[in-house]
């Protein structure tokens, strides 16, 4: 489904990425882990087309997408939960999840009611401006908002920042169901390691840039795991 090799990224002089290799295929969740500043905000930017890679690849369902527009990769099924959730703040709820019509067919512009029945508050909630919901209630507008987008590669990035534990619980849940459907590959970036754990198939540790540690869970045990992402 999603295939990085070799991917580099610089912000100006600054290599930020280097040589980073990863695969993520559907019906899995691919945990990208490590601490602050180590990248993993940069490769989902440079896997979403928000800030171009200065080398390596990145191949989606068989296309090379390296240097396709943002707006081009939603149409083709990639679907970004940005770190920060870019809820827009004026837009009701209801508005902000049709801003992921802009890149669908005229004839499947519907906000499925499976999005509803996976976030009901954001039914009760319909009306209301996406700058009054909480924290916690924006992050399920934002995962809500590129489902609608109808998605085969899932990017998320740190969906538990500052959430509260209850609402953690229910993207966790969101996660596993998607993730069984099993026709779309999720791309998890998370600092919480125990959500990260519990919900990883395969994970990339990156440390500066690099990829230090990865494989599959089952590769290694939990407190090598924990200890190679802490460092
Ligand atoms: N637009 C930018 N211009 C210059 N440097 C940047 C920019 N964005 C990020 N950086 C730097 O790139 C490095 C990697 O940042 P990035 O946000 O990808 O890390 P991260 O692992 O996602 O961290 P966090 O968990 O804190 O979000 C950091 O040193 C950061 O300061």
């Amino acid at each position: 489904m999603l295939k990085v090799e070799n991917l580099d990224l610089h912000y100006g002089q600054s290599k930020i990425l280097k040589d980073v290799s990863i695969d993520a295929s559907a019906g899995q969740v691919t945990c990208i882990m490590g601490t602050n500043g180590v990248g993993k905000t940069s490769l989902l930017k440079a896997i979403s087309g928000v800030h171009h890679r200065s080398a390596g690849s990145i191949v989606f369902d068989g296309q090379n997408i390296g240097k396709m527009q943002p707006y081009k990769l939603a149409s083709i099924g990639l679907g970004y939960v940005p770190q920060g959730r870019d809820i827009f703040p004026l837009l009701t709820v209801r508005e902000n999840l049709e801003t992921g019509f802009s890149c669908l067919p005229r004839a499947k512009r519907m906000v499925p009611d499976e999005i509803y029945e996976l976030f009901p508050v954001l039914k009760d909630m319909e009306n209301r401006r996406g700058g009054d919901l909480s924290g916690g209630q924006q992050q399920q507008l934002s995962i809500g908002r590129a489902l609608v987008t109808n998605p085969k590669l899932l990017l998320l990035d740190e969906p538990t920042e500052g959430i509260q534990p209850n609402v953690i619980q229910q993207i966790g849940r969101v996660i596993e169901y998607l993730r069984d459907r099993g026709d779309i590959a999720i791309v998890l970036v998370e600092q919480y390691f125990e959500f990260a754990y519990a919900l990883a198939d395969q994970f990339y540790v990156l440390r500066r840039g690099e990829v230090t540690m990865s494989g599959s869970k089952h590769q290694f045990n939990k407190a090598e795991m924990l200890d190679a992402v802490s460092v």
